[in-house]
């Protein structure tokens, strides 16, 4: 998927297709104040406020304790980006902001929202001084109890729409019983795996400052004993042997370097049981030479790849790369699954 500039117009489609439009300016003066407005919007609880009722400027302003004019510019713009509709100075929400954006429904990525207004958005001014010393963040090594909660109901608020996905077209064995979830959060890519496979339990291995957060989260999907929380680290902890049918790592190879994710899919490769799988889900970096196919070249993949690097210096994995740290760990690489919901991401599993 990419974002693109439509013309409204016969001659801003000439003047676009002649050159004549200063693009920069769109990408680097409208985009981040419209990424700024949707994160404000959301933490501020306007759209929660339009969901019960209010529906004026000054109604809003009052529920939400914001200032007139300001809003009024904020709802202005969020309207041009199909957030609301506006009639006679009545705002509603849209299909889009009433699905995504209201704080408790179950697909919401509200979590996110607050996540990258409160922790995220300032982490951004560190971009120029990562491009010079290739040093990034390093959060998890930072983080306070506050922002590790708004990073755990991130991380449920980011994949409730992927879990289900994954659920459904995860390639593993039928008769799995026993599966290892690395860096496995709020635990919902297993438990949309164990609700689906009723002789499945799984183990959530995660850093303890994000169990202390994510533990109420899981206890909200209600399975018990069958999905638990181990506190450990996956960079120094044994995995042990042949153990596990499916074992999981979401959104962590991010985060490690090649030579660490080499050393987890050895681990784990040792951990596996015969015939047992490695699912590594991930945001695909872009192959230089495109031949990465459908998830190859695309936004999503290349973005996160640089807001990786920033954020702990890694980044995002081809899909060739991942499969060769499960190839040096003796596994054979069977099958890439992508998503339809997520665009530039996709499991990549090998087998014992
Ligand atoms: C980006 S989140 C991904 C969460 C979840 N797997 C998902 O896909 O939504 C990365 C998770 O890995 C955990 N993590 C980071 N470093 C880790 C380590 N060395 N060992 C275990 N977990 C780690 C973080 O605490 C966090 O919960």
């Amino acid at each position: 998927m990419r974002l693109t500039v439509t013309p409204e117009s016969l001659l801003e489609w000439i003047a676009l297709k002649i050159n004549l439009v200063p693009l920069p300016l769109l990408h680097a003066q409208i985009f981040p104040i419209v990424g700024k407005a949707v994160l404000e919007a959301a933490d501020k609880g306007i759209f929660d406020a339009v969901h019960a009722g209010k529906q004026t400027v000054e109604e809003i302003a009052v529920e939400c304790q914001l200032h007139p004019k300001a809003l009024r510019e904020l709802m202005g713009l969020l309207t041009v980006l199909g957030y609301f509709r506006c009639h006679e100075g009545r705002y509603t929400l849209t299909r889009i902001s009433r699905r995504w954006l209201l704080k408790n429904n179950e697909e919401s990525v509200f979590g996110m929202m607050v996540f990258n207004n409160r922790v995220v958005w300032p982490w951004l001014d560190q971009l120029g001084k990562y491009l010079q010393t290739g040093e990034g963040i390093q959060y998890h090594d930072h983080l306070t109890t506050q922002q590790w909660a708004y990073y755990q109901q991130a991380m449920v608020a980011a994949t409730s729409t992927e879990a289900k996905e994954f659920g459904r077209k995860a390639p593993v064995p039928k008769t799995a019983t026993h599966m290892l979830d690395i860096g496995g959060s709020h635990g919902q890519h297993s438990v949309a795996l164990c609700r689906k496979m009723p002789h499945l339990q799984a183990v959530i291995l995660d850093l303890p400052q994000a169990i202390e957060q994510a533990a109420p989260l899981l206890a909200r999907a209600g399975m018990g004993d069958r999905v638990r929380h181990q506190a450990g680290n996956a960079l120094t902890d044994d995995f042990g042997e042949n153990r596990y049918d499916i074992v999981l790592m979401s959104s962590l190879a991010h985060h490690f370097s090649d030579k660490q994710n080499r050393e987890v899919a050895r681990k784990v490769a040792k951990a596996l049981k015969p015939g047992g799988v490695y699912i590594v889900n991930e945001f695909i970096r872009p192959e230089s030479d495109g031949e990465a196919g459908a998830v190859g070249t695309n936004l999503v993949g290349s973005s996160m790849d640089l807001f990786y690097g920033l954020t702990s210096t890694a980044g995002n994995y081809s899909i060739r790369e991942i499969q060769s740290w499960q190839t040096a760990a003796g596994l054979k690489p069977f099958k890439v699954k992508t998503y339809l919901s997520i665009p530039g991401r996709a499991m990549v599993a090998a087998k014992k």
